[in-house]
């Protein structure tokens, strides 16, 4: 039953020492929840974690009667971990550790969720975070799809243009990387005609990675990015 755990609980700084208290919530909690299965054993996450209390912010959400029950670890910009032991479940530990996120981190915050974690996934929406990109899982050390949430803080505007601004960033590198090969092929190609079959393939391996664009928008982006760049290796042979 959903109870008032105001009384019982309470959050406080994680000390020195306490990373095997925090590998019994994470893995407890890994194993009742709908998400692969870890890919360290519990020796490898006591150490992970002990090392983590040294240079991360970590809190802990101690039950009466309980003990250690649920831990949330913090660095710039974003929740690494929140994680409350299946004891605990529906007492309001996981709310509170969040609430507790909101006020350290009052300009918001990403985190990382599986995507097989509907749970989780339906807590953080109610609780004000918005699912942000979704991935194939290549890039996470389980290897499944997963999806970045945001809580957009107290001016989300200003929040979620951060984020824009950090992706243009990288988008930009890539349209010079790109842009330079696009110039550098040229010389070795007989006509300056362009070529609508490597185009389709240019734009079909764009649709694999970004498949919500879906493939005739990205055959329209494609074209644009192929046609600006073509021009200014024109202005710059
Ligand atoms: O691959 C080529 O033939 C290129 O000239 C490069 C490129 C591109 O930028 O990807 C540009 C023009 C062509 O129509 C097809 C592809």
């Amino acid at each position: 039953m959903p109870t008032d755990a105001s009384a019982d609980l309470w959050l406080r700084p994680a000390e020195p020492g306490e990373g095997a208290a925090l590998a019994a919530v994470h893995l407890a909690a890994r194993r009742a929840a709908p998400m692969p299965e870890p890919v360290h054993d519990p020796a490898d996450v006591t150490r992970w974690l002990s090392g983590r209390l040294e240079s991360d912010e970590v809190w802990v959400a101690d039950l009466a009667g309980h003990g250690v029950v649920g831990y949330a670890r913090l660095t710039p910009g974003w929740l690494d971990d929140l994680y409350v032991a299946p004891v605990a479940a529906r007492r309001g530990v996981g709310s509170a550790l969040l609430d507790l996120v909101k006020s350290r981190l009052p300009e918001g915050f990403c985190l990382w969720v599986f995507a097989s974690n509907a749970p989780a996934r339906a807590f953080y929406a109610r609780h004000g975070l918005v699912e942000l990109e979704a991935t194939d899982g290549s890039a996470n050390e389980e290897g499944a799809p997963d999806v970045r949430m945001a809580w957009p803080g107290a001016d989300p505007l200003r929040f979620l243009r951060g984020l824009v601004d950090d992706v243009d960033a990288q988008l930009g590198d890539l349209l010079a990387r790109r842009a330079a090969l696009t110039r550098a092929i040229q010389p070795f190609k007989g006509s300056t005609r362009r070529d609508p079959g490597r185009e389709r393939a240019v734009a079909e391996a764009l649709a694999a990675r970004a498949p919500e664009l879906g493939a005739e928008r990205l055959e329209r982006i494609a074209h644009v990015i192929i046609t600006e760049s073509l021009e200014a290796a024109a202005e710059r042979p």
